[in-house]
């Protein structure tokens, strides 16, 4: 049995701490908001976001951050991607040499476009870093549906000490030493979640939702690959897989805004009608930044960023897409 806190009590960190309290493990979640631990520690239950899903009474709540991190085996990071930094800040001065993080939140941080596990790194240097993520809602793991996930770290022993912490017979966790693939694939399912939103929010079909999947990890791989990630994990739970997930589920946050976007909404409208956090909005940017540094198209996500950011109507922005110069599918293919 392991000593766990979970930092963030969205729904994601909810979720977690209750896959790993049924692991047995001795869990306690904190939260930067007071109110919202005085909240759980009266209801056990996030009602606003993790709705049905007890949260048992020896998990422990706290707002203290000393507290939650000294003596654990491990720190389980899900606070969204805009917080990371901030958090990480925070956390540093208690953080012992070579105390585990995992990170499971999924973003890239605008002006440095750093991954979170990155940022983990440079805020918290004597920490271990490792990251969890692929198909997974909230909603689903925290009633125990089949769900799997990835592993991620550099030396493989961290990799599988995380696997082993989580799995159970409803979570199947397998191991990956890619841990920028995994992070792109993550960060950037997202801002291609919200054009499948935006699809459906114009009432466009099935077809186009597959296409904008398909189109949408071609273009997640080419900037991935140019940045050094790995093919397989583009191809896998937290390339495809993730992608999947989030623009066809009836949970995703970043679809359901981007749907509200579609039918009028402007961001900041849908945002908050969403409730829980976006982050699809907050890597658009960077993933727009990053296309350019590394001389990459990514037409999907800029017709995102343009609806986002420059009141492009999302109507417009399908029609920019299906109406770009003529092209073969993969430019690498020959004709014998
Ligand atoms: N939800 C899901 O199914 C999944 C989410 N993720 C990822 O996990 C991360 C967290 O998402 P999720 O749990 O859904 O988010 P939620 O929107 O449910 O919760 C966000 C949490 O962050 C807290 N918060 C607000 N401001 C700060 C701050 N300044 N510093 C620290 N924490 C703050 C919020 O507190 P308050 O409520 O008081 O505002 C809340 O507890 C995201 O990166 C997401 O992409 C990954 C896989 C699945
Ligand atoms: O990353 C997630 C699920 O894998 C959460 O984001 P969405 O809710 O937008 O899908």
């Amino acid at each position: 049995m392991a000593k766990i806190s979970v930092l963030g009590a969205g729904s994601w960190g909810t979720a977690l701490a209750v896959v790993l309290h049924k692991n047995g493990h001795e869990v306690t979640i904190w939260s930067i908001a007071q109110d919202e631990i005085d909240m759980l520690k009266k209801e056990r239950e996030h009602k606003d976001k993790l709705p049905g899903v007890k949260i048992a009474e020896e998990i422990g709540l706290t707002t203290d951050l000393k507290e939650a991190i000294s003596g654990r085996d491990m720190l389980v990071v899900a606070v969204p991607s805009p917080y990371i930094r901030s958090t990480a800040k925070s956390m540093a001065p208690y953080v012992e040499d070579g105390q585990l993080l995992v990170s499971v939140a999924k973003g890239i941080e605008e002006g440095t476009l750093m991954t979170l596990s990155a940022i983990l790194e440079q805020e918290i240097p004597q920490a271990e870093v490792a990251v969890l993520c692929g198909p997974s809602h909230a909603e689903e793991v925290g009633i125990g549906l089949p769900t799997t996930l990835v592993a991620g770290a550099k030396r493989k022993e961290t990799a599988e000490l995380v696997q082993s912490t989580f799995m159970n017979e409803v979570l199947r966790v397998y191991t990956s030493p890619d841990v920028l693939g995994m992070e792109l694939g993550a960060s950037l399912k997202n801002v291609i979640a919200l054009a499948a939103g935006m699809a459906d929010g114009l009432g466009y079909g099935d077809n186009t939702k597959a296409a904008l999947i398909t189109r949408g990890i071609s273009e997640i791989g080419r900037l991935a690959l140019k940045m050094g990630a790995k093919y397989e994990t583009l191809s896998g739970l937290t390339g495809i897989g993730d992608l999947i997930v989030t623009c066809a589920s009836k949970h995703s946050r970043n679809r359901k805004a981007g749907m509200l976007i579609g039918e009028g909404y402007t961001m900041e409208e849908a945002m908050k009608e969403v409730k829980m956090v976006v982050e699809g909005v907050y890597s658009a940017k960077a993933a727009m930044e990053l296309s350019a540094k590394y001389d990459v198209s990514m037409p999907i996500i800029e017709q995102v960023n343009e609806v986002l950011f420059d009141g492009k109507s999302a109507k417009e922005a399908v029609m920019d897409l299906m109406l770009r110069d003529k092209k073969p599918e993969h430019d690498d293919l020959e004709w014998n």
